[in-house]
């Protein structure tokens, strides 16, 4: 006897099922289907009588968000909006940007993706687990993901500083695909997030009955490696030249992932590359506003990791730019991790460290007492005019760490980055008024208790225009010098208007990302070889920018 209940047989054996539309949400226009379509399409009865306008349906949708008490419910809210109606999703964000950015992505998505298997309803991009190993060559061909263009996609093990949150890490690369299509254009359809699902050591999660994925502890070393190597191999199959940002893996694998792949196909990580442009052009802004010459200034990284190394590569490229010498470029750089100031032969914990490690001699008498220095030491010794947070040490920017900073200089520059704002080194408020309102302030989440003077410094300044930039100029990779001048072309958006911001506002986004593009375009020219369009790059750019409107060829949909 057939056992297919009576709704799945109706649907399998009618394609032409009026509902399929409803269920499509890049088709989906909910209440806005006009009568025409009502009627060609059979969807009488489906709908509520009132045929609304996308306008309508975003003061509503708007109104209905405004009444949830928690950005946690608002977050659920707006991804069940998503997964019904991408098109109104769409429209909604970029007509309340500023206001709905901190709930689709930092801080609230990390919130998301600690509780991922309490909200978990509908599929949405991929979860490749450690069990499929030897089969996703074969899954990726079977799945009706045709033309991606970008990827993102993270194993979950470093959730910004929430730690390792396995399967639910795939808030994250949904949350920046989300921004790909808001802010620089990219066709929802085009994007695809993954989630590598690899195992957690997580143990609550491991414990929890609700956890949604794979309940193994992770896969570490050379088998982790097949696995990865496995994904790579299948995407570049499936999608050739398709654009894969890594994102959120742990450190070491960032760092190692991104030197065995930056150069077999359009790659790169978000927290290393996109990072370090951020910060750079954060500094450049800074620079300005405090009237000062980085190159005769010391900067301090507190937080060596995978974004803290990044941010000093890029730094010291920047300053060789000037004119400096390598060794003097370095010599500008001190870096403080959670065994105290990084110096040769001592305490250099990865290699990316080894750049910024200060000379042993040089650190000879800071070791007197035999330990290397801590922060707060190594602001008192080298005074440094900029001070970078990539620890996720929620507070380490106390008092006595900005008071110091604020000793020597009249505007010192204070960028506390971790996210979210639970493992924020300090919060802005704090920093303003520790530094008697003097210091420059870019936070990594929205800032919480500054004035309106704080900007985020954010890698959503930059990861949306790297991508845009790459698919316009089909780039084949993703290059250094491309995060170098995207990092120049963020810091020209300063406004002169007086204010303390270092970026434009949020709602600038999408104007943003096209700046970031163009200076993609450009390098990808140079360094590359792209050829430009005949009406010019910025044409090329804002024609392929996807835009949320309703479809109005419904009607001749067969
Ligand atoms: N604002 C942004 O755009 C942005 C971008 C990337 C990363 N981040 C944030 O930066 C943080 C770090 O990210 P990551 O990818 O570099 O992670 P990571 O794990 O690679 O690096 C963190 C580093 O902090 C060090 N650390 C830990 N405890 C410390 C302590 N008590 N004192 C000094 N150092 C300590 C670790 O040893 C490690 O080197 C996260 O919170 C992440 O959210 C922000
Ligand atoms: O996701 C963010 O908000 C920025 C960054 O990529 C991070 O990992 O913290
Ligand atoms: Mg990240």
């Amino acid at each position: 006897m057939d056992q297919t209940p009576m709704h799945e047989a109706s649907l399998t054996k009618n394609p032409a099922d009026p509902r399929a539309i409803l269920s499509d949400p890049l088709l989906n226009k909910g209440t806005a289907f006009t009568q025409a379509e009502r009627d060609r399409l059979g969807l009488h009865g489906l709908l509520p009588s009132h045929v609304s306008t996308i306008s309508g349906q975003i003061d509503r949708r708007i109104a209905v968000l405004r009444a949830f008490s928690t950005p946690f419910e608002k977050y659920a809210f707006l991804r069940d909006l998503q997964d019904t109606n991408e098109t109104l999703f769409y429209a909604l964000l970029a007509q309340h940007r500023a206001e709905l950015l901190p709930l689709v992505y930092t801080p609230t998505v990390g919130e998301a993706c600690v509780r991922f298997s309490e909200i978990y309803r509908r599929p949405r991009g991929l979860f490749l687990s450690y069990p499929l190993k030897g089969r996703l060559r074969q899954i990726l061909a079977d799945l009706p993901f045709e033309d991606v263009e970008v990827i993102c996609v993270t194993d979950g093990e470093r959730i910004l500083g929430l730690g390792d949150q396995g399967a639910g890490g795939m808030g994250i690369p949904i949350g920046k695909l989300s921004l790909y299509t808001d802010c620089a254009g990219i066709d929802p359809a085009r994007t695809l997030p993954i989630l590598l699902d690899t195992g957690t050591d997580n143990q609550a999660r491991l414990e929890n009955p609700l956890y949604v994925g794979w309940r193994n502890r992770r896969v570490r070393g050379a088998d982790y490696d097949a696995f990865i190597e496995e994904f790579v191999e299948a995407v570049q199959e499936r999608w050739p030249g398709a654009l894969l940002q890594w994102e959120d893996f742990a450190g070491p694998n960032a760092v190692a992932l991104l030197s065995r792949y930056r150069d077999r196909l359009p790659s790169f990580n978000d927290d290393i590359q996109g990072t370090a442009a951020t910060a750079l052009a954060a500094i450049l802004s800074a620079e300005r506003l405090a009237g000062i010459n980085l190159s005769q200034h010391k900067i301090l990284l507190f937080g060596a990791g995978a974004a803290g190394c990044g941010i000093a590569s890029l730094l010291v490229g920047e300053l060789e730019a000037r004119g400096l010498s390598h060794d003097a470029a370095r010599g500008c750089i001190y870096g403080v991790d959670r065994d105290g100031l990084i110096i040769e032969g001592v305490n250099v914990a990865i290699p990316g460290q080894a750049l910024i490690a200060r000379p042993e001699a040089e650190a000879a008498e800071w070791l007197a007492s035999g330990k290397a220095p801590g922060l707060i030491e190594t602001i008192e010794r080298a005074q440094p005019a900029v001070l970078i947070g990539t620890s996720g040490q929620f507070g380490a920017f106390d008092e006595p760490v900005v008071r110091a900073m604020a000793q020597h200089h009249e505007r010192p520059i204070i960028l506390p980055l971790s996210n979210p704002g639970t493992r924020s080194e300090a919060t802005a408020g704090d920093v303003q008024a520790w530094s008697d309102g003097r210091a420059i302030i870019g936070t990594g989440s929205p800032s919480e208790g500054g004035d309106g003077a704080v900007t985020q410094v954010n890698n959503v300044y930059i990861f949306p225009g790297i991508g845009l930039g790459a698919l316009v100029s089909g780039a084949t990779r993703i290059t250094e010098a491309m995060f170098a001048e995207a990092a120049k072309a963020l810091a020209s958006l300063r406004s002169e208007g007086g204010s303390d911001a270092l970026f434009p506002p949020s709602e600038q986004l999408a104007d943003v990302a096209n700046t970031v593009a163009l200076s993609v375009c450009k390098v990808a020219e140079r360094d590359l070889g792209a050829t430009p369009p005949a009406d010019g790059w910025e044409n090329a750019i804002a024609r392929r920018r996807w835009v949320p409107a309703y479809r109005d060829d419904l009607l001749s949909v067969e």
